[in-house]
């Protein structure tokens, strides 16, 4: 429920706040002053061409990069430095463009490798798996086996993930995030290489995510059919600059956006 009309509660609906961020590389500005924010339990998508500076933001959302000015305020505390570890335990997970997975270990080792960070038991117990460890594991199984079970991969999860087709390594990819029970989730270019039926696919698990579980989404895409018909809100950047930020409705009909994005092959 959103009370935009209520700046008290509009304030603490912000899960993520982006406020005047910039970001350098030497000479090259891959951010300029761009302020934006992510509301609790929405789909947000963060489009624009090539080299418009989207996973540099993404980057600075979950500590990669520090922005050289402005600052990002995460669950109503502001961030001054922050590392992707600190940003994972905060409640941040993040899947990539190209699948970050360990290829040689099967789905469900993949997973629940995303889930080591809600692991308690120290690091003796889980080397020989005794004692607390032991029941710990069990727990974080079951959490694991639903999310496999959710995402349709029981029939790979034997499987190394190195040997499966791309899309179902990129589901593989968004489980390891989900095990983490992010509060808030980045998805970088999800359907990134994707065949038609496996974009529909990840479309219907992305909003079942944010459906089933409430889980708040920030995505990158360039297939502008998904974007707009999985986000509540979008925001368009160009050349590191915030060119337009609305609903999909009010972003597609925007001048500056059609000009800088939507008339241009892809
Ligand atoms: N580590 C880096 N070192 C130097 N320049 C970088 C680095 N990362 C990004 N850039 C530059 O910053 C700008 C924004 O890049 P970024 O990858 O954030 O864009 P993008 O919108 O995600 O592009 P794409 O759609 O191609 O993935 C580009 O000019 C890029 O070359």
């Amino acid at each position: 429920m959103r009370a935009p009309d209520n700046p008290v509660a509009a304030k603490q609906d912000v899960l993520l706040a982006v406020d005047n961020v910039s970001l350098g590389f030497g000479g090259v500005k891959a951010l300029s002053d761009v302020s934006f924010d992510i509301r609790k339990g929405e789909i947000r998508a963060i489009i624009g061409p090539n080299g418009a500076g989207k996973t540099s933001m993404l980057n600075c959302i979950n500590g990669f990069y520090y922005p050289t000015e402005g600052q990002i305020t995460f669950k109503g505390v502001k961030r001054p430095k922050m590392r992707p570890y600190l940003a994972a335990r905060g409640g941040i997970a993040r899947t990539f463009q190209n699948v970050a997975l360990f290829k040689s270990m099967s789905t469900l080792d993949n997973i629940m490798a995303g889930r080591s960070l809600k692991m308690h038991a120290n690091f003796f117990w889980q080397l020989f798996r005794h004692g607390p460890a032991m029941k710990e594991e069990a727990a974080h199984r079951r959490v694991v086996e639903d999310i496999i079970d959710f995402l349709e991969i029981q029939h790979i999860r034997k499987t190394p993930v190195g040997r499966l087709p791309y899309g179902l390594q990129k589901r593989v990819e968004l489980g390891r995030a989900l095990a983490m029970e992010p509060e808030l989730l980045l998805l970088d270019e999800p359907m990134a290489g994707m065949n038609l039926e496996e974009k529909e696919d990840m479309s219907r698990f992305i909003f079942e995510v944010n459906q089933q579980f409430g889980t708040t989404i920030a995505l990158i895409e360039h297939d502008m059919g998904v974007v707009m018909d999985l986000s509540d809100r979008v925001v368009v950047l160009e050349y590191g600059r915030k060119i337009a930020d609305g609903t999909p409705d009010e972003v597609k009909r925007d001048q500056r956006v059609i000009d800088a994005y939507l008339g241009v092959a892809h």
